[in-house]
């Protein structure tokens, strides 16, 4: 962490080896090209006032201009940094004064000394970053050659430390604010996590349910009812005891892809547990839900679950339709599924048994 004072001690070997990492400091802050904040203007009037100065600023020295956060009597926000005094103010600790700039060497021919506003005299307080870059200076300037007094010194330099301090808290809400959102972003994927099967990204039974009891309340308030399909893998135990458990899971994949692609994207689709899925689809009559899980008993019949298996693995499924309407819970709704679903393993499976219309 560099001093001032282990930074050159000339101007010309500016671009020295910490120039880089002040830049970045500086950078740090945000504060560069932001609009103007009562805050720092009144610390510029306040300075103005004790200093009994007419022209008082924040500066910061970037890296090829001085720019100012707030000024009072200059009229402008920047400058090029060959005309900056400021630059030299940070190459030292404390508080910078140059007495009458016309009797220094480094500023007597100053464009803003020798032409307007004919700048005499300047002290300037430096702000220092929390790990000990300068980054610019509270200055105030007058017209005439003058000092200033111990307790005006000692006012400037508190007042830049005033300057830091509020950049400092600034900074640290910046942070705070960025860590919240990290938080909350952190939180929203775990919630999704929680809700999503790990094998197959569906949604969990847990979730499902209380998707299902959203569905419902929408339903009992005067939506259309909803239909509801649960569907069992046939013989699935057979593909784990032959194939493996490897292969079993390979197949609950290329499972769920084929509910995703038979199914509306407005359908929701559940991991139900094991071997069981369920898929509910909303406004649809038991008629349009028959005729999808039709549709995905010949999407099964005609797509193989395993290709690399000789000959390439094809699996059925039996599954239950019942609707979900106002009148019965959900719990009822969903034994009147798993009877259905029962009846149509009983019925030698590969079927859809529906609830009578
Ligand atoms: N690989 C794999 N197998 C699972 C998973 N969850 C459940 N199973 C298996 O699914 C099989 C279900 O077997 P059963 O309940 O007898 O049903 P089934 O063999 O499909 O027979 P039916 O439903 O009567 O047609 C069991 O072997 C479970 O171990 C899983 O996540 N991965």
């Amino acid at each position: 962490m560099p001093s001032p004072t282990t930074m050159p001690s000339n101007v010309d070997t500016y671009s020295s080896k910490y120039e880089k990492q002040r830049l970045q400091a500086l950078a740090n802050y945000q504060v560069l090209d932001t609009p103007e904040e009562s805050a720092f203007d009144e610390i510029v009037e306040v300075a103005s006032i004790i200093c009994e100065a007419p022209i008082s600023v924040v500066n910061f020295v970037d890296r090829d201009r001085q720019w100012f956060k707030s000024e009072k009597g200059l009229g402008v926000r920047e400058t090029p940094l060959d005309v900056s005094i400021c630059k030299h103010a940070i190459l030292q600790p404390g508080l910078f004064i140059v007495p009458d700039t016309t009797q220094d060497p480094r500023f007597a021919n100053n464009p803003l000394v020798t032409g307007k506003p004919h700048l005499r005299f300047y002290a300037g307080a430096l702000l220092e970053s929390h790990d000990g870059y300068p980054l610019g200076t509270l200055c105030v300037l007058d017209y005439q050659p003058r000092e200033l007094t111990e307790r005006q010194c000692f006012a400037l330099q508190a007042l830049a430390n005033q300057v830091m301090a509020h950049l400092e808290l600034m900074l640290a809400h910046r942070e705070q604010a960025e860590l919240i959102l990290e938080l909350k972003t952190t939180r929203h994927e775990l919630a999704k996590r929680a809700a999503t099967d790990p094998l197959t990204g569906l949604l969990n039974r847990r979730d499902f349910e209380q998707r299902l009891n959203q569905e419902l309340a929408l339903i009992q308030r005067g939506a259309p009812p909803a239909a509801l399909i649960l569907i069992d893998l046939d013989h699935f135990k057979k593909v784990n005891d032959t194939l493996g458990h490897q292969a079993g899971d390979n197949v609950l994949l290329r499972f769920t892809e084929l509910c995703r692609e038979a199914f509306r994207q407005s359908d929701v689709i559940g991991r139900w547990g094991g071997e069981e899925f369920v898929v509910m689809l909303p406004g649809s009559s038991l008629a349009e839900a028959q005729q999808a899980a039709e549709r995905f008993h010949e999407l099964l019949a005609t797509t193989p679950m395993l290709e690399d298996t000789s000959p390439p693995l094809y699996i059925t499924a039996s599954a239950g339709v019942c609707s979900l309407t106002g009148s019965s819970t959900l719990d009822e709704c969903l034994l009147r599924a798993d009877e259905l679903l029962y009846q149509a393993k009983e019925q030698g499976r590969n079927r859809t048994v529906c609830e009578e219309q």
